[in-house]
């Protein structure tokens, strides 16, 4: 992204470290950094990807502060056809020369990934792949997203606690993996065991990758979709819009959303050792349409009767009450 100068990410603010990843040689198949992507997708369920070159809100209805511009994976692998809406010009304008190869490049990394993991979950070779096949259609988006600059610089704890001032509630994402791309800190983890909000520091050249609810509910659990937020940026950053440029790998629309235990040993014996209830979240009944569906939905500050409706967005959070 050409760049707009901005100010550094602070270095007097606590961060949490997350394990860099280099692409390259997970597709070249490295026994240890394959090793690695496995710890950092089972802890946190966050990593950041080196990059191949350099070219490259809650349950009393506070409303967002973000815009988001959401471009479907089949509408632009088949554009100019269109297979589910329309888009503004200035997209249409950048649909071939941008988005589109975006959208190729990240199927392909995030399905370099899923290879990876099926192996590690003992699958049969090609079940992850196939349930996220490139000719289904699924929900799988391009994602931009704009939060406006701060009239006043803000100091990064109060960034951190002002409720009113979280761009982008607590949440899990939807879907299977997502690759994220962003230069102004704000984006905020929970770490597994922690009451604390951690910022995670953006690194130049990198991307970050986390896991989502489908691949939380194949695996058993054993895959971790750990709640993340967006917050104002930190310091001196707080006064300049931050972008994202966000790609959700989600499984095919019709697929059912289940522990494959069938499938695999190692989910197996980890939904043997489940209690009923934690079964239970494990068999939502529910296609990746229909989980897609009912999180956005119970999301909209239009459909809010009140904090049942945020109650029924949510997911795999290990933490659902957390905002
Ligand atoms: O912009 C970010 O850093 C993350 C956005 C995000 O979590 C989402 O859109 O699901
Ligand atoms: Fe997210």
């Amino acid at each position: 992204m050409p760049g707009i100068a901005h100010p550094p990410f602070p270095n007097d603010i606590p961060t949490h470290p997350l394990l860099v990843v280099d692409y390259a040689l997970i597709k070249a198949g490295d026994v240890q950094e394959i090793e690695k992507l496995w710890k950092a997708a089972t802890e946190l369920g966050f990593w950041y990807y080196k990059a191949a070159g350099r070219n490259a809100t809650d349950e009393y209805g506070s409303q967002d502060t973000v815009e988001f511009l959401n471009v479907s994976k089949d509408d632009a692998l088949a554009y100019p056809e269109v297979i589910h809406r329309t888009y503004p010009s200035t997209v249409r304008a950048r649909m071939e020369s941008t988005i589109k190869p975006f959208v190729r490049k990240s199927l392909e990394v995030n399905n370099t990934v899923l290879s990876v993991f099926e192996k590690k979950l003992g699958l049969p070779a090609g079940v992850l792949l196939k349930y996220h096949a490139l000719e289904e259609p699924s929900g799988s988006e391009a994602r931009c997203i704009k939060n406006p600059p701060k009239r006043s610089v803000i100091t990064a704890a109060q960034a951190a606690q002002e409720k009113e001032r979280v761009a982008l509630g607590a949440h899990t994402d939807f879907g299977s993996l997502s690759f994220l791309h962003n230069r102004l800190g704000g984006l905020q983890v929970l770490p597994p065991g922690s009451d604390d909000w951690q910022y995670v520091r953006p690194l130049p050249g990198h991307a970050i990758c986390n896991v989502g609810d489908a691949l939380t509910l194949f695996s058993g659990g054993i895959l971790r979709s750990n709640l993340h937020r967006v917050v104002p940026p930190p310091g001196a950053q707080s006064a300049y819009a931050r972008w994202s440029l966000v790609f959700f790998t989600r499984p095919g629309d019709n697929i059912h959303l289940h522990a494959l235990a069938e499938e695999s040993k190692a989910v197996k014996e980890v939904v043997e050792r489940m209690t009923v209830e934690e079964r239970k979240r494990f068999e939502p009944n529910a296609t990746a349409k229909e989980w897609f569906a009912r999180r956005v939905k119970n999301q909209r500050i239009n459909n809010r009767t009140g904090p049942e409706t945020w109650r029924a967005s949510r997911g795999m959070e290990h933490k659902p009450e957390v905002i």
